[in-house]
């Protein structure tokens, strides 16, 4: 699938589970929509790297449309240096705990952008960006988006927060056996095993525009699966945002639609105490 900004998911074939082996093979990510680091700076060493290109104004557009296009390259330059200034925020709030939740499991810890009302609105407002850049949509209630889906539980934190900014509803994906009525089911492969995510059959309006989002792409099984409810209950799925990536496990190679990441997520070899 092609994706103007290129973040076309890598075909590179993903790394089987969540076991993050040493030898798992280090792979930045060519996208320019993620920080440039393989963990998340401190505070000292923020990244300022944009999902943006901010393109340039023209001083010389003479016409009414050549101003139209430069007000909305002014504007979209406003928006792109903004998106870069909350990252860097945001990036700071952001803690890894080692072996956790067993051995060898960087663990990445986004309860602190929730637990402050700052960092917390600015993460919203980061993803309402990032989400109108990537799918040029309007930011503000006038989004094309119809509806945005989060998977439990993570995506429940900031999914339906930020589908009110877009002016679309939220759906949950849940694990089996949560939700009432009519289902549609999928299973997927996690750390320990299979698992299965499911959402309500009338959940989604045929061809209702669809972006899924969730806190954290690790081996891409769980956006895997919900992207795949997503097309079952017939959606148009317009792609996928995380805040954050783990790039060496490949999971956006799982992935048929656009993927788009807030952070540069850890790449093997990463680790740092906190
Ligand atoms: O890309 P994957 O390998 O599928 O892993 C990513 C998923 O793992 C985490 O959720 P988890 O299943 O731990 O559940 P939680 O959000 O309920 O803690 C995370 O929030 C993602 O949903
Ligand atoms: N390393 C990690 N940190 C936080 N959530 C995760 N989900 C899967 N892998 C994770």
């Amino acid at each position: 699938m092609s994706d103007p900004k290129g973040f076309t998911a890598s075909s590179e074939p993903a790394h089987p589970s969540h076991g993050y082996p040493e030898s798992a093979s280090l792979s930045k990510q060519a996208s320019n929509d993620k920080g440039s680091t393989a963990s998340h700076p401190p505070p000292s060493k923020p990244d300022p790297t944009t999902s943006h290109t901010p393109r340039a104004f023209d001083p010389s557009a003479r016409s009414a449309e050549h101003a139209a296009k430069a007000g909305l390259a002014a504007s979209s330059a406003t928006s792109s240096s903004e998106l870069t200034s909350l990252k860097v925020k945001l990036q700071a709030g952001l803690r890894q705990f080692p072996d956790f939740p067993s051995p060898g499991i960087l663990f990445e810890d986004i309860m602190p952008l929730f637990s402050s009302h700052s960092l917390h609105t600015d993460l919203i407002r980061a993803l309402e960006l990032q989400i109108a850049d990537v799918f040029q949509t309007s930011t503000g209630e006038k989004s094309d988006i119809d509806v945005i889906v989060g998977l439990e539980a993570r995506g429940f934190l900031f999914g339906p927060s930020l589908a009110l900014r877009l002016g679309a509803g939220f759906v949950p994906v849940r694990k089996q056996g949560k939700l009432p009525g009519s289902c549609e089911t999928e299973g997927y492969e996690k750390e320990y095993g299979p698992d299965n995510f499911q959402m309500q059959s009338d959940a989604i309006k045929k061809g209702q525009k669809v972006v899924v989002v969730d806190d954290i792409i690790a081996t891409g099984g769980s956006a895997a699966a919900a992207g795949k409810l997503v097309r079952k209950l017939g959606g148009d799925l317009l792609g996928y945002v995380f805040m954050m990536e783990l790039d060496f496990l490949k999971g956006r190679a799982k992935l048929d639609a656009p993927v788009h990441t807030l952070f540069a997520g850890q790449e093997e070899g990463s680790k740092k105490d906190t």
